[in-house]
């Protein structure tokens, strides 16, 4: 076990990588290993097991992909598959094959990466395979469908298999996938090198340790366990807000509104139908938003990621795993209710998941509108920004009957104000005037926002998504003109959103937040830093000393000394 500090800084060159892929990382402006891919790239060329924990974000992917492709690069090929990547979610499925695909583009070699996903047919996986690809991607669901239909024989797997990968382990086991990997496991050859990586611990990592690995080297970075090591990256500073349930919404759009914190943003909510509502609400003030959620068909489901990290829009609301899981689970044991077998028509995909793994472009604000149930879960939401050497924020909602999990996953991460990676701190730039100056508004607007319209609603984003997934099919690039037809953040309010409420008018506008929307602006305009999720690929860089959120606080009023003084001086160390 190390700590980020301790991990010898070394190049690529000096990890003995191949000169293609470092080529191929230049390309997409990646010059230095991160901490994790120093440690892991050198144990796995030399053919280790290795099990490697690591913060979100710090690049566990390549950490695995570099050396695996190196091995491949310098083996003779063979008739069988050679890789298996193992991963939980057909979201995070295809962003690793799409990297795989990247890679070897790049370095122009002979390799074939192939893809199988829940939603083929047996004839498609049987042709997918034909030939033997040499990388296979998958859920361990399909893998084990491939094997029970002879798609993939046994044998097969025993003679060629020489990398396993378990990516995302800590999920394999919670997403249901125990029997298909133990059905893949007795087939893996005693010399097949096994790689387990994950964000989190837990006990289901230990079980796939021991069902899977031999003699594995484990790597930590940085040091946790019952320890006060920062777990969640250190580029990530996280606020929160105490609010009732029913003011939320008004929190959200104050926050929103006024710009206090920074585009991109992703949303969480506990579920679809609140994901709806809330939409629908932000329509109403003109800012358009999409519900990611598992019940939209899968084309549709990687396209609107694909727009989001593009920067076509600046607000996703994302329903997360366990929600979905549950949903799952009442429908499919709910059968007797009609209400159940209405529901049952818009089947919820169980591979579905967008909170862990994934690799969110420019997502500068991450917002918890539901509390997560447990720490993993938050340390994976907030995960989603701060990625690579980006900075990043958060802010969570915390309404009375949340404060339990909060105090439970502030102590989890166990961190103080002088340890501030680990710190969730109060939000700091909005006053209660400013809110309140919003509380009429809103709840008009909230009232508007019926259980009704929220079912007619996501049944029309529902068809619509049908609509575009069958367009997507048919490769919309051809006909531009079916675009328009193509967009996931059409309006879905049946009257168009009132002109009025669009902007807040000067009367409503609290002075202390003014200013400090102000200086936000300002700061991050001075630092390139205004419209993130229009630019692609920036590295943002942003000195704690400089952000203007460490340093401003809405509440307290601006006079020289005493607290804000401190706070002042607190963001400058
Ligand atoms: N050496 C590097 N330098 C700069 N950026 C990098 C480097 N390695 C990876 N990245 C980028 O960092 C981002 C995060 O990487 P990756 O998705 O592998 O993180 P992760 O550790 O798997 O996170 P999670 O636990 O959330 O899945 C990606 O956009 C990736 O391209």
């Amino acid at each position: 076990m190390m700590t980020e500090e301790e991990v010898e800084e070394k190049t690529f060159e000096e990890l003995g990588l191949d000169p293609r892929l470092i080529r191929a990382l230049t390309k997409n402006d990646i010059s230095k290993p991160t901490p994790i891919q120093s440690v892991a790239i050198p144990l796995i060329l030399e053919g280790k097991d290795v099990v490697a924990r690591a913060k979100t974000g710090s690049g566990k992917t390549y950490a695995y992909l570099l050396p695996l492709l190196q091995k491949l690069f310098s083996e003779s090929s063979s008739t069988g598959t050679r890789v298996f990547i193992l991963v939980p979610t057909r979201e995070l499925s295809q962003q690793v094959y799409s990297e795989v695909l990247c890679l070897i583009e790049s370095c122009r070699v002979q390799l074939k990466v192939v893809q199988l996903t829940g939603g083929m047919h047996a004839s498609d996986l049987r042709a997918a395979l034909v030939g033997g690809p040499d990388i296979l991607v998958s859920t361990p669901a399909c893998i084990s469908t491939c094997m029970s239909t002879n798609a993939l024989s046994t044998k097969s797997i025993q003679d060629s298999l020489s990398v396993l990968v378990l990516d995302e382990a800590d999920l394999l086991l919670s997403y249901g996938y125990e029997d298909d990997l133990k059905a893949l496991i007795p087939h893996v050859p005693r010399r097949c090198q096994c790689l387990l990586m994950s964000a989190t611990s837990s006990a289901d990592v230990d079980k796939l340790k021991t069902l899977v690995l031999h003699n594995p080297v484990t790597l930590t970075l940085p040091e946790t366990g019952d320890s006060k090591d920062e777990i969640i990256p250190k580029n990530v500073q996280q606020f929160w807000i105490s609010c009732s349930s029913r003011d939320k919404q008004l929190y959200i759009l104050a926050l929103l509104k006024f710009e206090l914190v920074q585009k991109k943003v992703l949303i969480f909510v506990n579920a679809i139908d609140i994901g709806f509502r809330l939409r629908l609400f932000l329509e109403q003030f003109g800012m358009r938003s999409v519900v990611l959620n598992a019940e939209l068909p899968q084309n549709s489901r990687l396209h609107i990621l694909e727009e989001f990290n593009a920067g076509l829009f600046d607000y996703l609301i994302a329903t997360d795993d366990r929600q979905t899981k549950e949903e799952q689970v009442n429908k499919d044991t709910d059968v007797s209710s009609r209400k159940s077998k209405r529901h049952r028509k818009n089947k919820l995909d169980s591979e579905f998941g967008v909170v862990r793994g994934i690799d969110f472009k420019n997502v500068y604000t991450v917002i918890n509108f539901d509390m997560p149930q447990s720490s993993a879960a938050y340390i994976h939401r907030i995960g989603r920004t701060g990625r690579a050497y980006n900075t990043g924020a958060s802010v969570s909602f915390v309404s009375s009957d949340e404060m339990e999990i909060f105090e439970e996953i502030k102590s989890s991460l166990d961190g103080d104000e002088n340890s501030s990676s680990n710190f969730i701190a109060p939000f700091p730039l909005l006053s209660k005037n400013a809110v309140e100056s919003l509380r009429y508004r809103a709840e008009d607007v909230a009232k508007s926002v019926t259980k009704v319209a929220v079912r007619e609603s996501r049944a029309q984003d529902l068809r619509n998504e049908i609509i575009n997934s069958e367009k997507l099919k048919a490769h919309f690039q051809d006909n531009p003109r079916d675009l328009d037809l193509l967009k996931h953040d059409k309006v879905l309010s049946k009257k168009a959103p009132p002109s009025h409420l669009r902007a807040v008018p000067e009367y409503l506008l609290d002075p202390t937040t003014q200013e400090a929307s102000k200086i936000l602006k300002l700061a991050r305009a001075a630092m390139g830093n205004n419209n993130s999720s229009r630019r692609q690929g920036s590295k943002r860089r942003l000195k704690k000393t400089r952000d203007p959120l460490r340093t401003f606080s809405a509440e307290a009023p601006k006079r020289k000394g005493g607290q804000q003084r401190k706070r002042k001086e607190k963001g400058a160390d």
